[in-house]
């Protein structure tokens, strides 16, 4: 099968099991090598029929950066999900390098090598693709004979044009800095979507929890796509499902949680998807960042109106505070 060879993705960070390991970083050095059917994007030139690698070098990254594991085997195996969860990669290999690793003898490095295929243990990501054959994704109305639909690597579009949808973001367990990051880094790897703001980063007080519920981090992205509403919904579901799954989660906290604000300022009570979102309208954690997004930013619907005024308006406003606007490169600075 053809194959896209990434090797020497490098970052710092504090893995290991020694005591000293878990405060002081090193270097990590991955190499990923992903299979897939590289035919159409040989044929259309068009980086939607592959995947984007720089797109896979920013997970890895994100991945070695992220939770502390002891084990570059925990680390190889978290960076071969991440990559899975580009649905056209069939099978991938992982080698993770810890080339400074507190070896007492002379040594030039050692790694671990994994190969993990999306049939051996389906993520929620491939299962997701697998479920949505019906019809693939394009970039444009027009090219639908471009794929094959008997693929069960494709995840379903409605080729009726490109679509704007806001997307809000928030988490209260774990490194919900680090997951939102890769929140946003997965958002945009789903082809046919393209990230086009990412709103600053916010803690805010859990709205409508129990007292003692940890306070969230909460973010607002605006993303094109040529995907239609339920696809997309069912796209940011996998994203939290892989961000979730082996944790354990008390009633109302999560990992990571993703709901669609508004899809083109459409209207609709389909309790599965409910436009524009049913509480946004009262929910500081969602106008404050989508204000500062985009200070002209309409909600559509019954309880509608400029963002900024409903924030103005909302009864919690002063329980969320800005935390950085360079969230998104790494640092809360
Ligand atoms: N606009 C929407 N965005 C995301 N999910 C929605 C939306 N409208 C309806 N839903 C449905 O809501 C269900 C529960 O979603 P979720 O677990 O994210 O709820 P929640 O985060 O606990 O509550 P809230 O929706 O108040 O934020 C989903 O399975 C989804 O089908
Ligand atoms: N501050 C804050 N509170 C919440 C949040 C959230 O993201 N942030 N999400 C909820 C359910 O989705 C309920 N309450």
């Amino acid at each position: 099968m053809d194959s896209i060879r990434l090797t020497g993705v490098r970052a710092e960070a504090a893995h290991g099991v020694l005591d000293f390991e878990h405060v002081e970083k090193q270097p990590f050095i991955v190499d990923a090598t992903m299979f897939l059917d590289l035919s159409e994007a040989g044929r259309t030139d068009d980086l939607t029929d592959t995947v984007n690698y720089g797109q896979i070098a920013n997970r890895i990254v994100n991945v070695i950066e992220g939770e502390h594991v002891d084990l570059i085997e925990r680390l190889a195996a978290k960076i071969a999900d991440s990559i899975l969860l580009s649905y056209r990669v069939q099978r991938v290999i992982v080698t993770v390098h810890k080339p400074n690793a507190p070896i007492k003898v002379p040594f030039d490095d050692v790694s671990v090598t994994i190969e993990r295929a999306r049939d051996d243990e389906p993520t929620p990501a491939s299962l997701a693709a697998a479920r949505n054959t019906e019809r693939p994704v394009s970039l444009s109305a027009a090219d639908t004979d471009r794929h094959d639909p008997q693929s069960r690597s494709t995840i379903a579009g409605d080729h009726g044009g490109i679509h704007k949808a806001v997307v809000a973001m928030g988490g209260n367990i774990g490194d919900v800095q680090q997951v939102l990051r890769a929140a946003v880094v997965a958002i945009d790897g789903v082809p046919g979507n393209q990230i086009t703001g990412i709103s600053p980063l916010y803690r805010t007080a859990a709205w409508g929890m129990e007292p003692g519920t940890p306070d969230f981090l909460n973010a607002v992205v605006e993303v094109t796509t040529t995907l239609d509403a339920d696809t997309l919904l069912n796209a940011l579901q996998t994203i939290e499902a892989a961000h979730g799954r082996s944790r354990e989660v008390h009633w109302g906290s999560r990992p990571l949680d993703l709901d669609i604000i508004d899809f083109d300022g459409r209207v609709s009570d389909d309790p599965h998807l409910t436009l524009p979102h049913p509480r946004a309208w009262q929910r500081s954690f969602v106008l404050a960042p989508w204000a500062d997004l985009d200070p002209n930013a309409v909600l559509p619907g019954e309880h509608g109106g400029r963002v900024a005024d409903l924030l103005e308006r909302s009864a919690d406003r002063d329980s969320v505070e800005r935390l950085s606007d360079t969230w998104i490169l790494g640092g809360t600075a």
